[in-house]
């Protein structure tokens, strides 16, 4: 992924990650892998995943996610089929109540009418969110929250796990993946 934000009109050649994002360095980068996902009706379903956290130069990495369908041809998707794609921004602030503490602010839109705003929390390289706001259109799914856990694992892989409360059906899984870094 490529910045617009303007080395052209600004002289500079690559921008210095924001130093507010030193505690999120470690997620800078592009990194690929495969997913499970699946729901309370929905049979389980392999994707394949790429997401890119983008430093800059500004008090946010940029972030992209691209997911295709990686598992056997269903409802006419077949190994390669574009699936859900998502974009946004993430932030950390100092935790005004908890000396020490981290507060992560994560902002998403989707392509199906769906925007959503997650805060939560960094503790080393775990980071846990939790809706703060979602907004939907009239034609959107009826999605009311959801809770993501990223982390990096063994090897330096990124893993993640989003639970998802949609339709009035309780807060349970929707997706899980492990991603390697695959550029710097
Ligand atoms: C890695 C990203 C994602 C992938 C690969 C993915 C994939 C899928 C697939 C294949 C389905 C089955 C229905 C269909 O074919 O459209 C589905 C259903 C659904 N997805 Fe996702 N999705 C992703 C992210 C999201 C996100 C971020 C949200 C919410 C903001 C979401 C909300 C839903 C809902 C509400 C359903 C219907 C579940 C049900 O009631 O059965 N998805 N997703």
């Amino acid at each position: 992924m490529t910045s617009t934000t303007g080395p052209a009109r600004s002289g500079a050649s690559v921008p210095d990650p924001h130093p507010s994002l030193a505690p999120l360095a470690f997620l800078v980068g592009t990194w690929h892998g495969e997913g499970v996902g699946g729901y309370e009706d929905l049979p389980d379903f392999r994707y394949e995943q790429e997401i890119t956290f983008l430093s800059t130069g500004r008090p946010a990495l940029a972030y992209a996610s691209t997911t295709w369908w990686a598992d056997e041809p269903r409802d006419g998707r077949e190994p390669g089929s574009p699936l859900a794609t998502e974009t946004g921004f993430w932030r950390v602030q100092d935790d005004p109540d908890k000396p020490g503490g981290r507060i992560v602010e994560v902002s998403l839109a989707h392509p199906f009418g769906i925007a959503e705003i997650y805060v939560g929390t960094l503790d080393g390289t775990r980071i846990e969110l939790d809706s703060n706001v979602v907004i939907r259109t009239a034609t959107a799914r009826d999605v009311t929250r959801s809770v993501r856990l990223y982390g990096i694992v063994e090897g330096g892989d990124l893993a993640y796990a989003i639970d998802m409360e949609a339709s009035g059906k309780p807060l349970q899984p929707h997706l899980s993946a492990r991603l390697r870094k695959i550029e710097d």
